[in-house]
């Protein structure tokens, strides 16, 4: 257990949620480390204090000065604001790490004091239950140990790789969003299985299984995926004529042209703010 560290999240939504939930379901932290705050919203913070015993200072700006680390969860669009409030509160003591799409290491920093430790980090929900994919990459003024701990955060709730910063856009493209191009294919699946006559609760409990049988699959024998899709299709068979329908409705290019957009939107996302930087 983890018994110094104290978090300050900045942004109370669904991914500050998730790491939360994440980080307590793992042990890496007791309620009592995290305090989350966020622009206005109470409801929100009596829901996470009610539902995880997380800490919502009275005072927000002592939840930003008692951290250790403080992780940027805002919209990527309310991230300048994040940072002209409290970024002046923040030390050279302290690591800030950013889960915000888009949003470069360069653009935080010269919000911050010169020499303040920046990550910018790509986990995605899956944190909720330990299985993120995370990205990380070192900003600036971030030394190896701080990157050692922004890695010992996130492995806690999923598997950390580290990239360039240039990579990130991708990873946001790829994994940070990933999660809901599987749910989408998750209600095609099922959506499918109704209309051919399956119950409700069947077509759910076949897809689900599926995919994590293949998920598992992918990972325990560690062979391609194309040569696993091989030995699902028979010659003349079912899957043959169902790949053959994937084909013509050009569903790899779909796959990829969705995440080569979601790539493309990370860098709109933050080549918005790329004029407001200090120099
Ligand atoms: N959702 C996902 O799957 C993933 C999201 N991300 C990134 O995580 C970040 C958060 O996304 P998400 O959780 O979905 O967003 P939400 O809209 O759910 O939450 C954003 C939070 O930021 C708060 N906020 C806004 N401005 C400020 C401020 N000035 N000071 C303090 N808090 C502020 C909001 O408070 P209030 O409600 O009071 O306005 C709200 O609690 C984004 O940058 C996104 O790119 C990264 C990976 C995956
Ligand atoms: O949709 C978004 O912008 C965020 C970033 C990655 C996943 N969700």
């Amino acid at each position: 257990m983890e018994q110094q560290v104290r978090y300050c999240f900045i942004g109370a939504g669904s991914m500050a949620e998730a790491m939360i939930s994440g980080l307590l379901k793992k042990g890496m932290a007791e309620p009592k480390q995290i305090m989350v705050i966020n622009r206005q919203n109470r409801a929100r913070l009596a829901y996470l204090n009610r539902e995880y015993g997380v800490q919502i200072p009275e005072n927000k700006g002592d939840a930003v000065l008692q951290s250790d680390i403080v992780i940027l969860a805002a919209k990527p669009k309310d991230i300048p604001d994040a940072l002209t409030q409290w970024g002046p509160m923040i030390r050279t003591d302290q690591l800030v790490i950013s889960v915000a799409a888009g949003i470069s290491t360069t653009f935080i920093e010269h919000h911050l004091k010169e020499g303040t430790a920046v990550i910018r980090s790509m986990p995605n929900t899956s944190c909720t239950i330990g299985l993120s994919a995370t990205a990380i990459c070192q900003g600036r003024w971030a030394t190896r140990e701080n990157m050692e701990s922004a890695r010992h955060l996130f492995q806690a709730i999923g598997i950390v790789v580290e990239v360039s910063e240039e990579a990130m856009d991708t990873v946001t493209g790829l994994s940070g969003s990933g999660p809901a191009y599987i749910y989408y294919m998750v209600e095609a699946m099922q959506q499918a299985g109704v209309e051919a006559g399956l119950n409700a609760d069947i077509a759910r409990q076949l897809t689900l299984q599926t995919l994590l049988g293949a998920a598992h699959m992918l990972m325990e024998t560690k062979e391609e995926p194309a040569e696993l899709r091989r030995k699902v299709t028979s010659p003349g068979g079912t899957t043959m004529a169902g790949l053959e329908t994937l084909r013509q409705y050009q569903f790899d290019k779909a796959v990829q042209s969705a995440i080569f957009r979601a790539k493309e939107r990370s860098k709109e996302l933050g080549g918005a703010f790329t004029t407001t930087v200090k120099t």
